[in-house]
């Protein structure tokens, strides 16, 4: 818990962060079209090769409210299959209520999310009801999901401004994540879901969440989600790891948004992410190649560029340098071709009359 004493921009930062990867979900349901199945499980298992333990890889909702999330169950057997699931990977799902529980499970989900917002007017738009109703609905889907010894993450949305009631209030906050918490979820994430919060807001939310003044939610269990509308998800995730956060969502290629905040853009990129906490000497886990390869693979089945800054710059980076490499090998495959092509030069006899005939037989030459 942390200390009564309000909080600055300052503070240790954690040695490891835990990204926790919602591109195939938060990503993949803000398409205008239905991606693929085999395209959602070729990024699914490239993510998976990176290093990523923790990919959120669908939801169970109604395909009349998220159609692009409407092949929960192909994308589950295909993890499930051969060859996508990799070992020590979570791989988890959005249930809104018991029958996207009861469909994860039977899917072979490993970790399923239940997603309530600070605010009653996105709940209510996001998934039709209340606030307080919704703590209704999630109270029976924890309770069933330990049960069946599965484990479940709670969101909350809308930490920092909601796109239909404006700002709110981080007591709320406090109070929904209190509740997810009590309800026996194991790790609360904190989103902003619209991107518009600053690094000192962000502070106050985690103040309000976890402080002793607070709700008293353990910072160990706490992640930030944050969308990166106003280009401020990498300061408010730092301001938040310099309060002790360790556990950070990100969506690959900065994918995403949500059907239900319009003109919110996509969640901080994972590749970005990483770039920051590597330089920092943070620990995530993740090969940054293989991460640029997954990210590629999305960006070239969705035709367009990643959003991440740091992947544009890796890529033209890599690019450069292949290039580079590729003028180079021709250059010297031109020189041996020219020598290959020229004609064969007489040794150099020694003495002065030898080099006087040597200067005659090249002046012939020319
Ligand atoms: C939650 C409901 C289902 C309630 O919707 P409802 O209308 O209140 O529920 P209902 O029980 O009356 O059912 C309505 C219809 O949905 C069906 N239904 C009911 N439940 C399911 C289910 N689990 N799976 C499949 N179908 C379901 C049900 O069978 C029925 O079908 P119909 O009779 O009309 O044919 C609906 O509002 C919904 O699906 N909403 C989608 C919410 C969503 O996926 N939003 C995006 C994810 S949240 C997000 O992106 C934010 C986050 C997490 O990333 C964090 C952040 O950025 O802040």
């Amino acid at each position: 818990m942390l200390s009564s004493a309000e909080p600055r921009l300052a503070g240790n930062l954690p040695s490891h962060v835990r990204i926790v990867e919602v591109g195939p979900r938060d990503g993949l349901q803000n398409e205008p079209g239905v991606v693929e199945t085999a395209t959602k499980v070729a990024l699914i298992s490239a993510l998976g090769d990176s290093g990523l333990d923790y990919i959120e890889a669908t939801s169970f909702v109604s395909p009349k409210w998220v159609p692009q999330m409407g092949d929960n169950k192909e994308v589950f057997a295909a993890i499930n299959g051969d060859g996508v699931r990799r070992p020590g990977v979570v791989y988890s799902a959005l249930t809104p209520n018991m029958r996207g529980l009861e469909a994860a499970i039977e899917a072979g989900a490993d970790e399923v999310a239940v997603f309530g917002a600070a605010s009653d007017a996105f709940s209510l738009r996001n998934i039709n009801c209340t606030v307080i109703e919704s703590m209704e609905r999630f109270q029976p889907v924890c309770e069933a999901a330990a049960k069946a010894g599965i484990p479940v993450r709670g969101y909350v949305s809308t930490v920092m401004g909601c796109p239909y009631a404006g700002e709110v209030d981080p007591e709320a906050v406090g109070w929904v994540a209190r509740r997810l918490l009590d309800m026996g979820c194991r790790e609360i994430s904190l989103g902003d879901t619209i991107g518009v919060g600053n690094p000192m807001q962000m502070q106050r939310v985690i103040h309000a969440v976890c402080s002793d003044e607070g709700h008293g939610v353990p910072l160990s269990a706490v992640a930030v989600h944050c969308h990166d509308t106003y280009g401020t998800a990498l300061a408010n995730i730092l301001a938040a790891m310099q309060m002790g956060v360790s556990v950070v969502d990100s969506a690959v290629g900065g994918l995403g948004g949500c059907p239900y905040a319009k003109g919110a853009s996509g969640n901080v990129a994972t590749e970005d992410v990483v770039y920051m906490c590597h330089g920092m000497g943070v620990e995530t886990g993740v090969d940054m190649d293989a991460l640029l390869a997954a990210s590629r693979l999305i960006s070239h089945a969705l035709g367009r560029e990643p959003a991440s800054k740091a992947a544009k710059a890796l890529i033209a980076k890599h690019d450069a340098e292949r290039a580079a490499a590729e003028a180079e090998q021709d250059a010297k495959a031109r020189r041996q071709q020219e020598r290959a092509a020229a004609p064969a030069q007489q040794p150099l006899p020694s003495g002065t009359a030898s080099r006087a005939c040597h200067a005659q037989a090249v002046a012939a030459r020319q």
